[in-house]
């Protein structure tokens, strides 16, 4: 059990959130916490878990549940990672590099932001557990080139590319609040020229979406994604992906994994919930690279049934910002240490010893159906 200055004992991830809030300025909560328009979507990935009912099986003679997992050749204590997620130094002074120590102490994957506010460098430095770099697809080619390069040569693991936003989700919230990026944060691994817009709060309305306006390229296409596979050796994983049709293609295209995901609801409200998008992803994929997973994970259970439906990991993207606002690096490992211990536990008692034992077996169908919730 975790315990941070504010002497509550934090038992779970809603705990976390709780503790977070009291700390974070109205304006950063919603950017953090928010979705696209109504937020029927991020409605929707939560409830979806909501809906999953697991099979135990007894007398399976398992007392202890192995969580370790390995993928591109890294060898990770959990399955249990971080999704990339822009400017950390709003929630702490350290950011990113306080989020690596504690991806660290549990030995999780942490895919840091193209939008980090600590240079890939120092990210690196303080890390000893896997990193991945994320990337948008900018106007700016030799800006993306330049990125994953620096990742390259300090020991990421993979690129993230992430696919699902020709232009931002709109987000009420933030465009009430007049939402920009202030202070001393700011995405320092990116020239300034290319990142001024997300600045300027003089114009009302959210400076994020006048910035990814200027600075993606939305016309990006399957045909593109070769000449990202020519700046680095590393492996490419594609983020964002929510059909069979999709997954057959960046299969086509020569992905290394791929990630389902709607953006934590971020980006198209009504698009269907994660968790009702994977099975048909797994399925499509068959196998032909491994699937990872994001989208209202909250708690162990959650992750084994992302798991039983196919995903090789699941990435979780709130719940590291609010460990790391409530306790800095402490925080996100008892994020990512919570979330772990409540798999393992879910696992014995649901008699898997480890997680290849994890299948559809594990899910009553009515979980399967990739409802409408
Ligand atoms: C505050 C915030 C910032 C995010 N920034 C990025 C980003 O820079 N790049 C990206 O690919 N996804 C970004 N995401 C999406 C996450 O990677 C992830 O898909 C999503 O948060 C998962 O859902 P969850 O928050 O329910 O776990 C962001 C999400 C949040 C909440
Ligand atoms: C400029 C995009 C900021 C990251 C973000 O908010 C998201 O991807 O959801």
């Amino acid at each position: 059990m975790t315990q941070l200055q504010t002497g509550t004992p934090l038992l779970t991830a809603s705990d976390y959130r709780r503790s977070a809030q009291r700390l974070v300025g109205s304006d950063v909560w919603d950017f953090i916490e928010g979705g696209a328009e109504d937020e029927r979507t991020l409605a929707a990935n939560l409830r979806a878990f909501d809906r999953v009912r697991l099979r135990p099986r007894v007398l399976a003679g398992v007392p202890d549940a192995d969580t370790t997992v390995s993928l591109f050749g890294t060898a990770y204590a959990t399955p249990i990672g971080i999704a990339p997620t822009a400017y950390h130094r709003l929630v702490d002074a350290e950011g990113e590099v306080a989020t690596a120590r504690g991806a660290g102490r549990a030995g999780a994957l942490f895919v840091v932001g193209m939008f980090a506010s600590r240079t890939i460098e120092d990210i690196a430095a303080a890390a000893s557990s896997g990193l991945w770099l994320q990337l948008y697809w900018l106007r700016r080619r030799d800006v993306m080139r330049d990125l994953a390069e620096r990742a390259e040569r300090s020991g990421y693991g993979a690129i993230m590319l992430t696919v699902d936003v020709p232009r931002m989700g709109r987000r009420w919230r933030d465009m009430r609040n007049g939402f920009a990026i202030g202070g001393d944060v700011a995405a320092v691994n990116i020239e300034p020229a290319v990142m001024a817009e997300a600045h300027r709060r003089d114009e009302g309305g959210s400076a994020l979406a006048r910035h990814t306006a200027g600075s993606f390229d939305p016309s990006l296409s399957w045909a593109d994604l070769a000449w990202l596979r020519d700046c680095t050796r590393l492996p490419l994983v594609l983020k964002g992906i929510l059909t069979a049709e999709d997954a057959a293609l960046a299969v086509a295209h020569g992905a290394d994994a791929i990630v389902v995901s709607n953006h934590g609801g971020r980006q198209l409200d009504g698009a269907v919930a994660s968790l009702d998008a994977l099975a048909e992803v797994a399925d499509a994929v068959g196998g032909a690279c491994p699937v990872l997973f994001d989208g209202g994970v909250r708690r162990g259970a959650d992750a084994l049934a992302a798991l039983a439906l196919g995903a090789r990991m699941v990435l979780l993207g709130r719940p590291p910002l609010w460990g790391l606002a409530a306790g800095g690096a402490d925080g996100v490992a008892g994020v990512l240490r919570t979330a772990t211990e409540e798999l393992a536990h879910a696992m014995v008692l649901a008699g898997r010893a480890a997680l290849p034992d994890l299948d559809r077996t594990a899910l009553r169908p009515t979980s399967l159906a990739g409802g409408d919730a």
